[in-house]
């Protein structure tokens, strides 16, 4: 199975085939976990999201339904993504086609800590559109 690859020299992401032993056709509306063939050990600093390929989603209406996947720097097994189907037709991913892409993030080491006050901001509580349209 191919590993995952840039499909151009300064791609953020890298496109994921799919493992699948034998054609798998999702109706609309379905939801298939896809294999990629390769599990991965990243640095403890990064996350790699799994996110849609716009080409797939445009002409064909499949998506990642957990957009953006989080693959955590802990994990060992194999990379799947989660493809549904929101087009009208059914839809088939055939062995070694291009499902989804991968792009890696530094994720910033956080600490939480609890305080019975949060600082005031002009914003203060307003949010979903306090702002207007
Ligand atoms: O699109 C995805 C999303 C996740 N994973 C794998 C890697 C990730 O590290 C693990 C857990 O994912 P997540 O944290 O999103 O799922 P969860 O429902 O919280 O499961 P868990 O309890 O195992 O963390 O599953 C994938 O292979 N593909
Ligand atoms: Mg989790």
């Amino acid at each position: 199975m191919q590993l995952p690859r840039q499909m151009s020299e300064w791609a953020a992401g890298f496109d994921l085939h799919a493992a699948v032993e034998a054609p798998v056709v999702l109706s609309p509306g379905e939801r298939a976990l896809i294999p990629t063939g390769f599990a991965m050990a990243m640095p403890k600093e990064l996350e790699a999201q799994i996110r849609p390929r716009s080409g797939l989603a445009y002409k064909h209406g499949i998506t990642c339904l957990n957009s953006p996947g989080t693959i955590d720097a802990d994990y060992r097994g194999e990379v799947k993504v989660l493809l549904i189907n929101l087009g009208q037709e059914p839809f088939t991913i055939e062995r070694g086609e291009r499902i989804a892409q991968m792009v890696f993030q530094r994720v910033p080491q956080v600490v939480l800590e609890e305080v019975s006050e949060l600082t005031d901001t002009l914003r203060g509580e307003g949010g979903f559109g306090h702002t207007g349209k």
